[in-house]
């Protein structure tokens, strides 16, 4: 199968060294960035053909016009622009995956040719290391060949759910952008160890590694249905502890609504910018 990565920034290169790593060859995969070094830079990080718009006008055609499958990386607001770009490069079959937030289905089908395969995805960056989530959204020409030939590339780095567009927005704001929330808590439980007298590698990696672990043990114990990560959290409070006076201060300065209003925000983002872009086209 033969991948072509349109615009290899932050996920779409996350999502190429999870493909590498899980054993697409290298030979299988052109992308293309907007700069000469960038793609001088990507080609050497990830070994694989870059071309830059920078050098060759048509780059993003002729990485589109070999593949089976197209990745469009780009920013949401450049989604419909390269749609239009490699619509006549595409072959019929071509399945074009978008990756970016709030570009809805209908406007990408409106701007390729009649009938082209589109997959809306909301995938995020743990897929470079073959942990990441990823939603699927399907268009209506796309067959159920096509969706599991997709599922199964991505599905090799990370849990894929095929999901309604309705739900898309939702996931975005749990799995989308959600490995930057897990991030924010260890930087600022490794700036609390800095603070408590640690070195800063030191309190980094305890930080790091915690995160991991949990994320690890709640995944395992998720999947085997043996606890959730209330009784996870439980667990780890002993009456009159450590740990039950430190979730006090979480829960006295507001961290669950404050999670459950960051999930809605970047839900309710992600369709105000799709507002947004449906005013443009
Ligand atoms: N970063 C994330 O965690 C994440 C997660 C899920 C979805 N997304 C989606 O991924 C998309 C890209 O986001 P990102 O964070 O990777 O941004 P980014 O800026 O890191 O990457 C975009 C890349 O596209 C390149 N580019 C722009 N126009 C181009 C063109 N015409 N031809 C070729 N290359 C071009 C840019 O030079 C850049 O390298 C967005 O639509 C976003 O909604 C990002
Ligand atoms: N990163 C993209 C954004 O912040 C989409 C989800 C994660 O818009």
């Amino acid at each position: 199968m033969r991948i072509a990565m349109l615009g290899l920034g932050s996920m779409n290169g996350a999502i190429l060294s999870g493909f590498l790593a899980s054993g697409v060859s290298a030979d299988d995969v052109v992308a293309t960035s907007r700069s000469a070094a960038s793609a001088r830079a990507r080609a050497a990080e990830h070994g694989v053909t870059v071309l830059a718009e920078e050098d060759d006008a048509e780059a993003n055609r002729r990485a589109a016009a070999e593949a089976d499958v197209v990745f469009l990386g780009v920013k949401p607001h450049g989604i419909v622009a390269l749609c239009t770009e490699i619509r006549d490069a595409l072959r019929p079959e071509a399945v074009v995956v978008s990756v970016a937030a709030a570009v809805d289905l209908q406007m990408m089908q409106d701007a390729l040719r009649a009938g082209q395969p589109v997959i809306r995805s909301m995938p995020n960056t743990p897929l470079s290391v073959g942990l990441g989530v990823v939603g699927l959204v399907p268009g209506a020409h796309v067959t159920a060949d096509q969706t599991d030939r997709v599922k199964g590339l991505l599905g090799a780095c990370g849990a894929v759910h095929v999901i309604d567009e309705a739900q898309i927005d939702a996931l975005t704001g749990i799995s989308g952008s959600g490995p930057a929330y897990a991030f924010h808590l260890a930087e600022h439980m490794a700036a609390a160890g800095v603070e408590l007298g640690l070195d800063p590698a030191l309190a980094a990696d305890l930080a790091a590694r915690t995160v991991q672990g949990a994320g690890t043990m709640l995944v395992e114990n998720h999947i085997s249905g043996a606890a959730d990560a209330a009784a996870l959290r439980r667990a780890v409070c002993s009456p009159n502890g450590t740990t039950e006076r430190a979730i006090g201060q979480l829960d006295s300065h507001g961290v669950p609504e404050a999670v459950v209003a960051a999930v809605k925000a970047s839900a309710d983002r992600a369709a105000e910018m799709t507002a947004q872009l449906r005013e443009q086209v």
